[in-house]
């Protein structure tokens, strides 16, 4: 390969052309390696067999060919995947060059996702995972002096080579060496560019971003880069990614800061290295959104984990409660009321709960319906109510009593079929517009059990004997401030004995009532001891919105727990409008301008409703490229997707545009500054703040000298 180096320095020029000999002799290692698997006996008889399929082919009646076709596709495809299996992707190899040398001389090492070593041609990839040169990568800079245990030996040298490449399609594109970063261009010429985690990410060119314009020139083209950010995790999240396997181990950090990005490495590393005590079947994603449950399969497939299974919190409750129960379905109310929603997760109900039911005495005692009569009973004692909202010390609302108690009632109610149950036919049960007769009304609530319950249930059952739960060897709860104490004593009867688990959290997103702290959380988990890291990078989201985020919670923003942010960024953009209509068409027209110019972009419009969403949407809904999400059914492709803050949590997107920064919508209290928060920190390139009539007081007042109009 030849190149046009204009502008480039003869060091700069070296570097390249030692990394490009590098790649073509692992491709040519790796072509020798596959076709010497091509010969090997089960190889053989898939080639006879195609051989045999394509001689059938040209003899067959034209009806016969369909399905001829089909099995020589499919004998193509084992015989490819025979071939590749367990050696690098030839397309993309590895992700880093690292150089140590030692005692023997200079030794070249590469890594990537899968261990290959041809010996003989100097080619030794790497598999991420294995310690110690992972380790080496991970934790030194190029010049340092090492020193690390490999195996029985201690191994000390200096790192002479660092670099990450990326290599797109066989074909290297980027080195990172330091601060020095060298990009290839679409025509082959290479030039030096700034260090930029960004552009490396995303691959954009980058213009200069004003506050009055969407767009930074970070959605113009994407790059597929397998590795993505294996190849970037920073040494304080590859210590957290190597806590021991059985070590319980709590990740903390500000929103971006890499959390679930250590939680699903550190997966990957404990299935590495003992695959028989970690099985990918008993291991275990729980989540508290749907949003973030399908990215985290998207990130958990390239990282080898398919098989471990992703549940939001509200799915793993329900089945494992069903299991707990051994209950084919169980009832479950449509909504439960917000405030009784928040009574039954708060830690003030499980304190008092004990005492006032005590534990079953009997097995037979220990049905679902059993239990939930006697729970229904204590939500029916208003002293008993007043007792917890006390303990609660202003947390809960005294009106969350009468919310309890009157969907209590409706749930202990008679079902209407029952008190009907003299009307004989059928059809005068149904109403004219085809719904059953208690659709819509209280009463379909009667007989119901309420989400919430279910894991109040288990944790009643549990002290009468064993919940009968097949055990799981690890579990990771994401966004782990949102599970309350109730669903935490469920995932320690999931992990027994075994207690290996990764918490990933951040209080400050908390948005589900219930968090009782860190130091509970981990009490009712039986893990006090759990390692504990705290991240200091926050690699999301550029500078200017970091200090928004900072600023929008107040007094909740602790100055030990704030990461830094990695980079600075354009600005936030504070756009007002006198009416709501004005501020909607406003955003039409930016989308259309943004999305015209940078196609490739992800681009969240996220409301402080749906309600609000679907006014908004009305503006685009008339475009290819715009989405109404609803129940976090994101696709993640590029356009635009239209969304509310209770969809999500732990998801990005380059361009961020909150629509209705209203009082009314975001008025001034804790728990709204947490959700403001959240919705503000899930932008990698660039805010825009709109608003119309009277804009939230949660936005600080120098945003109006910062408003470009
Ligand atoms: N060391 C790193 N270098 C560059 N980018 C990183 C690094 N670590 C994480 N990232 C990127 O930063 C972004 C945020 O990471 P991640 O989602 O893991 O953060 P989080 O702390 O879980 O966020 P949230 O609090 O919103 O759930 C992702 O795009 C991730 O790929």
């Amino acid at each position: 390969m030849t190149h046009a180096t204009h502008a480039l320095a003869e060091a700069d020029q070296a570097l390249i052309t030692e990394e490009e000999a590098l790649l073509s002799r692992v491709q040519q290692a790796l072509e020798a390696a596959r076709q010497k698997a091509g010969r090997t006996q089960e190889n053989r008889l898939l080639v006879a067999q195609l051989q045999a399929l394509r001689e059938d082919a040209a003899t067959a009646a034209e009806a016969d060919l369909p399905h001829l076709f089909f099995q020589m596709d499919q004998t193509r495809a084992l015989l490819d995947r025979q071939e590749s299996a367990n050696l690098p992707d030839a397309q993309a190899p590895y992700f880093a060059h690292l150089r140590l040398v030692g005692e023997a001389g200079p030794r070249d090492y590469l890594l990537g996702r899968t261990t290959f070593a041809d010996v003989g041609a100097g080619v030794r990839v790497i598999d991420w995972r294995f310690a110690p040169i992972a380790r080496v990568f991970y934790s030194y800079e190029e010049g340092d002096a090492f020193e690390e245990q490999f195996g029985e030996r201690l191994s000390e040298g200096t790192v002479e080579v660092r670099r990450l490449v990326v290599i797109e399609k066989g074909v290297l594109t980027r080195i990172i060496s330091g601060a020095r970063v060298l990009e290839r261009a679409a025509d082959g010429t290479w030039r030096s560019v700034g260090r930029d985690f960004t552009s490396l990410q995303a691959g954009g060119a980058g213009t200069a971003a004003r506050p009055g314009a969407l767009g930074t020139g970070k959605g113009v083209r994407r790059v597929e880069d397998v590795f993505g950010v294996t190849a970037l995790l920073d040494a304080e999240q590859y210590e957290a990614v190597t806590v021991e396997s059985g070590q319980p181990l709590l990740v903390l950090g500000s929103a971006g800061s890499g959390k679930t990005t250590v939680a699903l490495h550190r997966l990957a590393k404990i299935a590495f290295d003992d695959a028989e005590r970690f099985p990918q079947s008993r291991m275990k994603l729980i989540v508290p959104e749907e949003g973030l449950a399908r990215l985290s399969r998207r990130l958990l497939a390239p990282l080898g984990l398919g098989r471990v299974t992703v549940e939001t919190r509200d799915a793993w409750l329900l089945a494992t409660a069903r299991s707990a129960f051994n209950l084919p379905g169980i009832k479950l109310s449509p909504e439960t009321p917000p405030l009784a929603a928040r009574f039954k997760r708060h830690p003030a109900l499980r304190r008092a709960l004990l005492e006032r039911i005590g534990a079953p005495k009997t097995e037979a005692g220990t049905t679902l319906e059993r239990l939930h009569r006697r729970l229904a009973d204590a939500y029916l004692d208003r002293s008993f109510l007043e007792e917890v909202v006390r303990a609660a010390k202003g947390e809960l609302p005294l009106t969350a009593i009468d919310e309890v108690l009157e969907h209590t009632r409706l749930q202990r109610s008679t079902p209407l079929s029952k008190e009907l149950k003299d009307i004989t036919d059928p059809d005068r049960l149904i109403t004219v517009d085809g719904k059953s007769i208690d659709e819509d009304t209280p009463y379909a609530l009667a007989g119901t059990v309420d989400l919430e319950d279910l894991p109040i249930l288990m944790f009643l059952k549990a002290q009468q004997g064993p919940l009968g739960l097949e055990r799981l060897a690890h579990v990771v709860l994401d966004e782990a401030e949102d599970f309350s104490l109730f669903e935490l004593f469920v995932v320690r009867r999931l992990l027994g004995k075994g207690r290996s688990c990764t918490l990933a959290g951040d209080e400050l997103q908390q948005t589900d009532a219930g968090f009782a702290g860190w130091p509970e959380a981990l009490d009712e988990l039986g893990i006090r001891d759990a390692a504990t890291c705290r991240l200091q990078v926050s690699y999301r989201c550029p500078a200017p919105v970091v200090e928004l985020a900072r600023r929008v919670l107040g007094t909740q923003a602790k100055a030990e727990s704030a990461s830094r942010p990695q980079r600075p960024g354009a600005p936030v953009g504070f756009h007002h409008f006198p009416v709501e209509a004005q501020a909607q068409l406003f955003i039409g027209e930016a989308l259309r301008d943004l999305v015209a110019r940078e196609p490739h972009a992800s681009v969240g419009v996220i409301a402080s409703s749906p309600e609000s969403a679907d006014a908004v949407y009305r503006v685009v809904a008339d475009q290819s490229w715009a989405r109404r999400v609803k129940d976090g059914e994101f696709s993640f492709e590029p356009g635009v997707d239209v969304t509310d803050v209770g969809s999500v949590k732990g998801l990005e997107f380059d361009y961020v545009i909150l629509p209705d920064v209203t009082a009314r919508a975001w008025p001034v209290d804790d728990e709204t500054r947490r959700r403001l928060h959240v919705a503000i920190t899930r932008t990698s390139h660039q805010l825009w703040v709109v608003s119309s009539g009277a804009r939230s007081h949660l936005i600080p007042r120098e945003a109006d000298a910062a408003a470009p109009r």
